[in-house]
């Protein structure tokens, strides 16, 4: 798939911008803070419902304004479709799918795709467990809508039993009362449960032979779902039922600890992803540049995992890593930018986009307050 026309009104730093874009490669090259991320914000906010920075949504409209637009047409293998997101302060959010208003913003997963990689993401091996469990709800939300059901549903169920906790500790609520919630937080951290393993049996022989490849088959690189409850990976095996049993047992032995400290302690918001370079965790021992290696097979892993399940490849958003990269992980990236796969990246050093050596048909924009202009070489 690719996006073939993006159309920006009033957001963040674009007043009105219209671009056509290849469907092979554009690079966007400016200085600082002149609205290279936001264009491919713009691109996250339109796959994901949501911006890759976490940024609310009165912050993505221009100050000053009160309503934005972002609109893109996105070319897939089955045809056309018409993505439009208006976010109003007043008004809210608003979805038009090919001209048609849509009632439910989660109708807008699935029409694009995307794998964005940031500087953030170079953090993601060392940083808290959040981060990893982000990396793989993104990945599955954007492929299975039943897999956003699920998180919707589970994130929903945890926010309020952990309201309800803490009334029930402050004496304002009866313990009983939790059973309700209990109900869909089993149903759907099953799910969740079941499907991040099946992701990661297919992720990891990719992430491990992308790995082999940069690294010059060094070090071996292990990717694996690391669940906070043991028993948890025979019963995922089995499948739903089976998780949800055991979730069910886990919640009635901790309950007297979950009202003490007025917590949800139990389901797939405590789990991680368990990362092994050489045989090493790769949390407490990896260097900078295993770091990289290792975040960069992850995120190729995540891309052809996506183009396997898509049936077509997803957009590659690349923001400011090619520079962070040395000449050998940078070639490798390329690569996979090379083969087919419509890639947005940004950079403030043309230099080192190395855009020269590209396949013919890229596009090279210039970004400078909120203006971008083609660059003709
Ligand atoms: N809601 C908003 N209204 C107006 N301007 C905004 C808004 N949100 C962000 N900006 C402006 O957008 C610019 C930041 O853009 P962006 O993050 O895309 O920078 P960038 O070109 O990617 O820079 P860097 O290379 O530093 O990452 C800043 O000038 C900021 O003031």
């Amino acid at each position: 798939m690719y996006v073939a026309r993006l159309t920006l009104r009033n957001f963040r730093n674009y007043r009105d911008l219209s671009l056509e874009l290849s469907p092979g490669v554009n690079a966007f090259v400016g200085a600082n803070g002149q609205g290279k991320t936001n264009l491919l914000e713009a691109l996250h906010l339109l796959a994901t419902g949501r911006s890759q920075r976490g940024a609310r949504d009165p912050e993505l409209i221009l100050a000053g304004e009160d309503e934005m637009r972002v609109w893109a047409r996105v070319e897939r293998a089955q045809g056309p479709v018409e993505i439009d997101l208006q976010v109003g302060t007043v008004l809210g959010r608003r979805l038009q799918l090919n001209g048609l208003p849509q009632r439910r913003m989660a109708d807008l997963v699935g029409r694009l795709a995307v794998v964005f990689f940031g500087p953030d993401d170079l953090q993601v091996l060392k940083g808290p467990p959040a981060g990893r469990r982000r990396f793989l709800d993104i990945l599955l939300s954007q492929v299975s809508p039943a897999y956003l059901h699920h998180l919707q549903r589970y994130s929903r169920a945890l926010a309020q039993r952990n309201r309800l906790l803490r009334q029930i500790q402050g004496g304002h609520a009866a313990r009983d009362e939790l059973e309700a919630w209990d109900i869909p937080l089993i149903e759907s951290g099953a799910e969740i449960t079941v499907r991040r393993f099946r992701a990661l049996a297919n992720l990891a022989p990719v992430a491990a032979e992308q790995h082999r490849r940069i690294s010059g088959r060094v070090e071996d690189l292990e990717v694996s779902y690391a669940p906070a409850l043991p028993g948890i990976e025979s019963a995922a095996q089995a499948g739903p039922a089976e998780v949800a049993q055991l979730l069910q047992q886990e919640l009635q032995r901790r309950r007297g600890e979950e009202v003490a400290r007025a917590v949800t302690l139990v389901g797939p918001h405590r789990d991680d992803l368990a990362l092994r370079i050489g045989g090493k965790d790769a949390r407490a021992f990896a260097s900078q540049g295993q770091q990289r290696t290792a975040v960069l097979a992850l995120k190729l892993a995540e891309l052809s995992y996506m183009r396997a399940v898509l049936d077509e490849p997803p957009v590659l958003l690349l923001d400011d890593v090619v520079s962070e990269l040395d000449p050998d992980r940078r070639r490798h990236l390329l690569r996979a930018v090379d083969s087919g796969v419509q890639t947005l990246l940004t950079s403030t050093d043309p230099q080192d986009l190395a855009i020269r050596a590209w396949e013919p048909g890229h596009r090279l924009f210039e970004v400078r307050a909120g203006q971008v202009r083609e660059r003709k070489e």
